[in-house]
């Protein structure tokens, strides 16, 4: 006791002091991370998943973003003393150094490329890193908000430079503008670099003029940088999904990248105090699934924000257990976009329009009444000054609501646990004609699942399948919302392999991925078909199908 208390006494001055020099940051806290990894040991995921070492990032991977100069700078910072630490902090805006941050920093990039690694050889088919501190606002000389060296952009180009990675795809889920990956790729068409982020027309941190639609990438990257910028707060599941469906994917189908990585922070959920939006943890099953149908598969999710340290760990789980493949729930209150959303929405297009075929065709009206659907209907794209118009419009309006919106965020936002995903220990049926020969590794079992949806002819290409597909097809089944999936397929329906394992692959995000697929197959030499075996082989290998 004595000890305890002279420590105490003795230390009490020097603890008040490093609070004045060091105001504590209040949110991007260590129990994100002991949240986080308790909620998947909990759920049982964490023993479904093989946890990968981490390592320290090298100076050449560090370099492969970031200047000598910063990496020096930083280098530094363990043995500063505590008025060098405040000076070196205050040259950067939002971002906190402590002795020990530099080594963090290197961990969670080095967890990074472990990842990555994992993942382009084979040793792992996706994962997730749960990292701190976050990485994507860190620039080439500069530290921001909360990031030190940038995690995500580190690996993209460490997974160009070790595995000959053509092109890599970035998905930037967080709540903020990830403005260090977009400076980083803005002239690089190898990576394609997609953000939504709360912007409120630039009122919202880091309020960057480049955070905006317009800016679309420069010189040979012209394209390649896509931004979203939410307008408002309270942002839902139907936004999110109408910009994936009729934003990223057609884009990212068309882009055709090698690997996915995800800037996952989860400050887009519900109940966050930076993002403020009402988007529900599930949500990131649906986002995760879409995803996953891409690169072969090959995505590296790596934990940016998210400061709700209830959901936090719903999202982080929603995401873990889509990566491992389990069927998606079913999507809460999907109702159609917001007018804001579909304002930005229909900004993005126009600005992105002359460099993706797929969004050169489809082109929407923005109806005045809000659209109630997540499909869009087809017309011209509003000008520019007709968009400034409609800003103008939304910051009155916005005006006016803003109080009701501080009362309705004043109260503790509540939302419904995730729902239980359970996933059958067999998954996936299928009924071969008398005289096929049984895949190996199928087992003839009596139990089926059926399942029911027309599938539409001909989008044999990208343009036509991201238009039939990713525009139309997936939001009415989202808004739909059956409980059966049916895939019909016939020789005649000029579907090419690849094409329809994307279908099969992205309508799993429905009906909880009850779906069975009916084919008029072609026979093969040792008879079965090449379409059966490579359906076989998309879903997950052969050891979970029935066979009739
Ligand atoms: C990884 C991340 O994007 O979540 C980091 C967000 C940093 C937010 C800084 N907040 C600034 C508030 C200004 N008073
Ligand atoms: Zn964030």
């Amino acid at each position: 006791n004595n000890f305890y208390h002279n420590v105490f006494a003795f230390s009490a001055p020097i603890l008040l002091c490093l609070y004045y020099f060091f105001p504590v940051c209040k949110i991007e806290v260590p129990e994100r991370l002991t949240v986080s990894h308790e909620a998947l040991i909990k759920t049982g995921l964490a023993d479904r998943c093989i946890s990968v070492p981490v390592r320290e990032a090298t100076d050449a991977d560090i370099l492969l973003v970031h200047s000598e100069e910063y990496l020096e700078a930083v280098k530094k910072t363990p043995y500063m003393t505590l008025e060098d630490l405040q000076e070196f902090t205050l040259q950067y805006g939002d971002v906190y150094f402590h002795p020990n941050i530099y080594h963090c920093a290197k961990l969670a990039a080095g967890a990074a490329l472990q990842l990555v690694d994992s993942v382009m050889t084979g040793k792992v088919r996706n994962g997730m890193a749960l990292v701190r501190p976050p990485g994507h606002h860190s620039m080439r000389s500069a530290a921001s908000g909360f990031c030190v060296f940038n995690n995500v952009a580190i690996a993209a180009q460490y997974a160009k430079q070790q595995y000959g990675v053509k092109r890599v795809l970035i998905v930037d889920w967080d709540v903020h503008h990830g403005q260090g990956v977009q400076y980083c790729f803005e002239d690089d068409p190898s990576v394609l670099y997609f953000s939504w982020h709360r912007y409120e027309h630039q009122k919202f941190w880091p309020q960057l003029k480049e955070s905006d639609y317009n800016s679309v990438g420069k010189e040979k990257g012209a394209g390649f940088n896509i931004n979203v910028p939410w307008n408002k707060v309270g942002m839902k599941n139907s936004d999110y999904l109408s910009v994936f469906c009729h934003i990223l994917l057609p884009v990212a189908y068309e882009f055709s990248p090698d690997l996915v990585l995800v800037c996952a922070g989860f400050d887009s959920a519900i109940g966050d105090p930076e993002g403020e939006m009402c988007a529900s943890p599930d949500i990131f099953a649906h986002l995760t699934h879409l995803l996953m149908n891409l690169a072969g598969g090959k995505l590296c999710a790596v934990l940016e924000g998210g400061y709700n340290l209830t959901s936090l760990p719903q999202s982080v789980c929603q995401t873990v257990q889509t990566l491992l493949g389990d069927p998606a729930p079913r999507p809460a209150n999907l109702d159609g976009p917001c007018e804001s959303a579909l304002e930005s929405l229909h900004c993005v297009r126009s600005a992105h329009r002359q460099y993706w075929s797929c969004l050169k065709h489809m082109t929407f009206i923005f109806t005045a009444s809000s659209n109630n659907s997540l499909l869009l209907s087809p017309a011209e794209l509003p000008t520019s000054d007709v968009t400034t118009k409609r800003i103008k419009l939304a910051e009155e309006e916005e005006d006016k609501l803003k109080k009701v919106e501080e009362e309705k965020n004043a109260e503790e936002e509540v939302w419904p646990e995730p729902p239980k995903r359970v996933a059958p220990a067999v998954r996936t049926a299928l009924v071969l004609p008398n005289d096929v020969a049984c895949p190996d590794g199928c087992k003839h079992v009596n139990t089926s699942q059926v399942c029911l949806l027309v599938l539409l002819q001909g989008c044999s290409d990208v343009s036509g399948f991201a238009q039939a597909v990713l525009g139309l097809l997936l939001p009415l089944g989202y808004e739909y919302d059956p409980s059966l999936v049916l895939l019909a397929r016939t020789p005649d329906s000029g579907l090419c392999d690849s094409v329809w394992q994307q279908l099969t692959g992205l309508l799993q995000g429905i009906a909880q991925g009850h779906t069975l697929v009916l084919m008029q197959v072609r026979r093969r030499r040792r008879g079965g078909s090449i379409s059966v075996y490579l359906l076989l082989h998309f879903w997950g290998g052969l050891d979970r199908w029935q066979v009739f």
